[in-house]
């Protein structure tokens, strides 16, 4: 594994830097599409996200901000640059990695507590334990009076608790969320982003949030980046949110700097969505 080191003050020991959790250096992703040419969809594009840092990726409908995620979590191999995972080169499917979709994948034959203990018992925990630490899990997202519950006899935020549960309980240092909030009700989306933010206070993991909500990238992050219109999108922006924590993701938005950083984002958001709808977009 690659550490980097610090020159030190004189006198002082070198410091060790820790790796990256996650390095994507110069990716390029395109699509084969039979009869037509190949699609470039993402151009040669670099991010960097430190070990417990949260970081928002918005940009306008279809630039590559699932492609991008696809490929931090091994699901798609870069046409070029490199993926590296805490200093190791990505091979295969990303197993530091928890990945939670907009759609829920909880089973619906399963209660919610065998939706949670299956991801533990598919790695061969014996299913004593896995129902314990789904037990604990389904406690600490609120849920622990619903663990005897059927997807269908929950509510959508309920099973989206259900749904971080089981990608939490695996203990991943990197979590990926694409539109994870996406499907809810705003009050909702609210509720579910301050609880994401109090499990990460507990346990900082590398976050990659993929939103279209520009508030929302901004009420969770520590940075927001920007992609460009597609095709062949890139990064083009990179905020840092110096919003302090810990932060009620509804409260926050109140708050004079939010607006600040809002109106300086939208800025250079705004002239990308409008090239993917046109000229004419209103
Ligand atoms: N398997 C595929 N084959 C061909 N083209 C694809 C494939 N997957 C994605 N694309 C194209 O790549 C581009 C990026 O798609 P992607 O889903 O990453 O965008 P996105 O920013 O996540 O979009 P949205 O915000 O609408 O969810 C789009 O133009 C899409 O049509």
């Amino acid at each position: 594994m690659q550490t980097a080191t610090l020159r030190p003050p004189a006198g002082e020991a070198p410091a060790t830097v820790a790796p990256l959790a996650v390095a994507l250096d110069d990716i390029a992703i395109s699509f084969a599409i039979p009869g037509r040419p190949v699609f470039k969809a993402v151009a040669p594009t670099s991010l960097h996200v430190k070990e417990g840092e949260f970081v928002a990726i918005v940009g306008p409908t279809g630039c590559g901000k699932s492609t991008l995620l696809n490929a931090t979590a091994g699901l798609l191999k870069p046409a070029g640059g490199r993926v590296t995972i805490f200093g190791e080169p990505l091979a295969g499917l990303n197993a530091k990695a928890g990945y939670l979709f907009q759609q829920d994948a909880l089973m619906p034959w399963k209660t919610a507590l065998d939706n949670v203990a299956i991801a533990l018992e598919i790695g061969g925990v014996r299913r004593a334990d896995a129902l314990a630490q789904a037990q604990d899990w389904l406690r600490r997202v609120g849920l622990a009076r619903f663990v005897d519950r059927y997807p269908h006899e929950l509510s959508g935020g309920q099973r989206k608790r259900v749904g971080l549960a089981q990608v939490l309980v695996r203990g991943p240092k990197i979590l990926l969320m694409d539109e994870p909030f996406g499907p809810l009700d705003a009050q909702t989306r609210q509720i579910m982003g301050t609880l994401l933010l109090n499990l990460w206070a507990q346990d900082r993991k590398a976050v990659l949030f993929v939103t279209h909500d520009l508030e929302e990238a901004i009420a969770l992050s520590d940075r927001v980046v920007i992609m460009s219109a597609g095709p062949e999108a890139r990064i083009i922006g990179d905020f840092p949110i110096d919003l302090a924590r810990p932060r009620d993701t509804a409260d926050i938005r109140l708050d004079p700097r939010f607006h600040e950083l809002y109106r300086e984002i939208w800025n250079q958001l705004k002239a990308e969505v409008v090239k993917t709808y046109g000229e004419d977009a209103p």
